[in-house]
């Protein structure tokens, strides 16, 4: 068990789609969350673990360690079937140097697509093509300075990737990423229907109850 005493919780990300996701989640026990968005001059952190959860915990420490307060991290990413599991631990990087959300998508539908995939593919309605099924997962880590303990716990959610983005909600690869149980994609969810089935939503439901 860890204490999370304060009414502020410092986050390890400087992904602002990660953080609204959180301070949506921690408003609901009364917390506000801190990112390191709001500490320019904190250098980045290497992510050089070979597992969302040791990244997680990778995370946790720098920041634990350098503002001696315990700090929440997320590692995360979406791994497809059709890849063998890319992008995986890279998914951030998965375009290269200077990646973004929209670089890394049209990298994602490039590979798909050079797979030839979309030949076997499950059409929805309007003819998009569901190319690959694929699983978002997100490992959390809490780490306390004080102890040097670590608090962790992982979630994912499974679905296919759309060959046409679908919605304009939530960030990285949501746009392509389609919920068979919901009928809808991920970017088409409100904050809160993400948060019910997420990944990150899911492990934070495990996360909690680990926490007094
Ligand atoms: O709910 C999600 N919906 C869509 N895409 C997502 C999600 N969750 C993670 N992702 C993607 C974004 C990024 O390409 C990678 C995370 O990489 P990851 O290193 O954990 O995060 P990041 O570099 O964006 O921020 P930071 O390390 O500062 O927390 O997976
Ligand atoms: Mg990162």
């Amino acid at each position: 068990m860890m204490e999370l005493g304060s009414e502020v919780i410092l986050i390890a990300t400087k992904n602002e789609g990660k953080v609204k996701e959180f301070a949506h989640a921690f408003a609901k026990l009364g917390k506000r969350v801190v990112s390191l968005n709001e500490y320019p001059d904190f250098a980045d952190i290497v992510e050089d673990g070979d597992t969302f959860a040791a990244n997680a915990r990778i995370k946790a420490k720098a920041a634990g360690d350098a503002f001696q307060v315990p700090v929440l991290a997320d590692d995360s990413g979406l791994s497809v079937a059709a890849l063998a599991g890319a992008p995986g631990v890279y998914s951030a990087r998965y375009s290269g140097e200077g990646a973004t959300d929209s670089s890394n998508n049209a990298k994602l539908l490039a590979e798909l697509n050079r797979l030839a995939q979309q030949a076997a593919g499950e059409a929805l309605e309007d003819g998009t093509k569901l190319l690959s099924h694929a699983q978002f997962v997100c490992a959390l880590a809490l780490y306390d300075p004080a102890t040097g303990e670590f608090v962790e716990a992982e979630g994912t959610v499974d679905g296919f990737i759309m060959d046409k983005p679908r919605g304009d909600g939530g960030f990285g690869y949501d746009p392509l990423f389609w919920l068979p149980t919901l009928n809808r994609g991920m970017a088409q969810l409100s904050k809160e229907e993400k948060q019910q089935i997420s990944h990150r939503g899911n492990a934070l439901k495990e996360l909690l109850p680990k926490l007094v």
